[in-house]
């Protein structure tokens, strides 16, 4: 197998009014890929492809290199022993204790570490006496994190797992989430609204709409090297006719108060144009600059 842990390629699926429209979607050793986009833009049935959920309708795909449609069968079981899968939703049956959930995928999983989820549960403040019933919402994003980090995975797919959980729990959550990711061979797939902890924790972003991807790029392209340059409607012009951001990359969103302007290097934008004011991008501001912004 190559370095890739996740590999797609033109990933489809059509439902009666939504398609995924041939995703493309790589995932190295060592990387954390953030996979965001507007609410039903796809991220969810295309994680839910990955993992052979569901039959797809054309293109290939593959975790830890076996076929995607394999996972579900019997042969796909040591694989998906590899995985660590944590979904928005808790997927447990509502009468388990938490301690005997990590009894029965001690059964479940050969690599199973009893310490190491007992380490966890204790860690995230979660009481081994209570029910999953009895669990806050962010009480079951941790107990699916304890189990999707207790089996010795070596790829994590994680949507929207830390959706519920509180600054701090976040917190304790990314530096698991780094440690993890530290040790050779392995690699992480999360989607995410919460952007910031992206910036935090990943090393590329992709951004899928309406079912296609829409950008793929390491994350210090967009928070290091490109800026947002706040400027006044007469600026937009003078911007244009410099030259300094290429005619194919100008995009810009109007306000009330002036214009957002894209700027792929604000280094050499800083350089040319030192009255307009530039801060640095954020993911948030970069997708709304590629999804809603103009072109000029
Ligand atoms: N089983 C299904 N049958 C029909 N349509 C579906 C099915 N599952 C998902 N969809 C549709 O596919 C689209 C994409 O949904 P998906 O859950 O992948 O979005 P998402 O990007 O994960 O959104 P969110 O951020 O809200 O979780 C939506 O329009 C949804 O209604």
């Amino acid at each position: 197998m190559s370095g890739s842990l996740i590999e797609a390629r033109g990933l489809t699926k059509h439902y009666s009014a939504f398609s995924l429209e041939g995703v493309d979607l790589t995932v190295n050793e060592g990387e954390v890929v953030g996979f965001i986009g507007q609410n039903g833009a796809g991220k969810s049935t295309t994680i839910k492809a990955l993992l052979g959920l569901f039959p797809t309708d054309g293109g290939t795909s593959s975790v830890l290199g076996v076929p995607s449609d394999e996972l579900s069968r019997a042969s796909g079981a040591a694989v998906k022993e590899q995985v660590g899968v944590v979904f928005d939703a808790i997927s447990l049956p509502e009468h388990l204790k938490v301690a005997d959930v990590g009894r029965i995928y001690e059964r479940t999983y050969a690599t199973w570490d009893a310490h190491r989820f007992e380490r966890l549960t204790a860690d995230f403040g979660l009481d081994a006496k209570k029910t999953v019933k009895e669990l806050s919402r962010g009480m079951g994003m941790k107990l699916s994190l304890a189990c999707a980090l207790a089996h010795d995975a070596r790829l994590l797919i994680l949507d929207e797992a830390t959706a519920g959980l509180d600054p701090m729990a976040r917190d304790e959550v990314l530096d698991l989430l780094r440690d993890f990711v530290a040790e050779p061979g392995r690699a992480i797939l999360m989607s995410s609204h919460i952007t910031s902890d992206l910036e935090r924790i990943a090393d590329r972003i992709v951004c899928i709409d309406a079912g296609r991807i829409v950008f793929d790029l390491p994350k210090d392209v967009i928070t290091d090297e490109m800026g947002i340059a706040r400027c006044r409607v007469a600026d937009l012009e003078k911007i244009a006719d410099s030259g300094v951001v290429p005619d194919a990359e100008l995009r810009y969103l109007r306000h009330d108060y002036g214009i957002d302007v894209l700027v792929p290097d604000r280094f050499a934008f800083v350089e040319s144009f030192p009255e307009i004011p530039v801060d640095r991008m954020t993911i948030d501001d970069y997708m709304t600059l590629t999804l809603k912004g103009g072109v000029r």
